[in-house]
């Protein structure tokens, strides 16, 4: 098995995230693979719920599917849970994945108030740090100017990041789609719609998109025309997580995005690893969701 080595991790090469991002679902098609390393998926696969399964079960899928997929999204909380020791695979994991041409998304939501965000952009956005992948996912629920930090990192380094705007989970509703009343009335701008409106300032003119991405879920039905959110104007990509075990697929992708779905990456974790452990099965299941996708999408 090939794996990437810890250590400080390079620069990502030439150009910004948004244009490598595109590039990518050209080539490989419209999909993310979620590396989420449940311990009923370390089962499945005849592995233990401790650091060696975590390594072998994250490194095999890197190796069957790199240089195969638009992007991977390790999760961080399953390296996480295993302690210092997980997050080193977590380090190998985003080496591994960069040695094998593949974009990586590292998804840790992180969020805070702009000193202590700062901390977090040297983490997972800065040249020379292990856990430095393409993009991160964030949080803006403390406002979205908090996440200066981040998208000025991001920016000087040629990363990406996916703003939490539309969450596939039913309870991200009271937030996301709660109104700013403007005038002590129920009209306003609904806080999604807000969020994306951040994204699209500084997405403005950016070709072929720009690389502050929105995460919106697969499974929100209408929920983008209710909130008013113009993902359109965004001009960025669109991580769409949900696709798959949380229940959605061709159909869903196909109408929740209208006339933005081309920017849409489809992100599914659960219905791929899921497949089996052998690099047959899981390129397999790869292929099939990316066929969906890019039918889904592209049409
Ligand atoms: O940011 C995410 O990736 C994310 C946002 C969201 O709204 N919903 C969502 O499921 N996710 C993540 O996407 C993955 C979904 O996994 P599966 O349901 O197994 O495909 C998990 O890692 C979630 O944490």
């Amino acid at each position: 098995m090939s794996a990437g080595s810890p250590g400080a991790a390079a620069a990502p090469s030439g150009a910004p995230f948004g244009a490598r991002l595109a590039a990518a679902m050209d080539e490989h098609g419209p999909l993310c693979v979620g590396i989420d390393p449940h311990a009923s998926l370390l089962h499945a696969w005849g592995l233990p719920d401790d650091v060696s399964g975590l390594r072998e079960f994250s490194l095999r899928v890197v190796d069957a599917l790199g240089g195969r997929v638009a992007a991977f999204k390790p999760q961080a909380a399953f390296f996480e849970r295993h302690g210092s020791r997980g997050l080193a695979v977590l380090e190998e994991v985003i080496a591994a994945a960069r040695a094998a041409g593949s974009l990586t998304i590292v998804d840790a939501k992180r969020g805070d108030i702009g000193s202590t965000m700062g901390a977090y952009a040297e983490a997972f956005l800065a040249d020379g740090s292990p856990l430095a992948g393409d993009a991160l996912t964030v949080s803006p629920y403390l406002g979205f100017g908090s996440l200066a930090p981040a998208v000025e990192l991001a920016t000087a380094t040629g990363r990406g990041l996916f703003v939490l705007c539309l969450t596939s989970n039913k309870e991200g509703f009271e937030v996301q789609h709660a109104v700013r009343s403007e005038d002590g009335t129920e009209r306003g701008t609904s806080v999604a719609a807000l969020m994306a409106t951040h994204a699209a300032v500084l997405n403005a003119g950016a070709e072929p998109m720009g690389s502050v991405g929105l995460v919106v879920g697969a499974t929100i039905g209408d929920a983008v025309a209710a909130t008013g959110t113009d993902l359109v104007a965004v001009n960025g990509p669109l991580l769409a997580p949900g696709v798959g075990a949380q229940g959605a697929g061709e159909r869903e992708l196909a109408t929740t995005f209208g006339e933005a779905r081309r920017n849409v990456l489809a992100s599914s974790s659960r219905a791929v690893l899921g497949a089996g452990p052998t690099p047959e099965a899981l390129v397999s299941a790869a292929r099939d969701a990316a066929r969906e996708a890019t039918d889904a999408l592209r049409g």
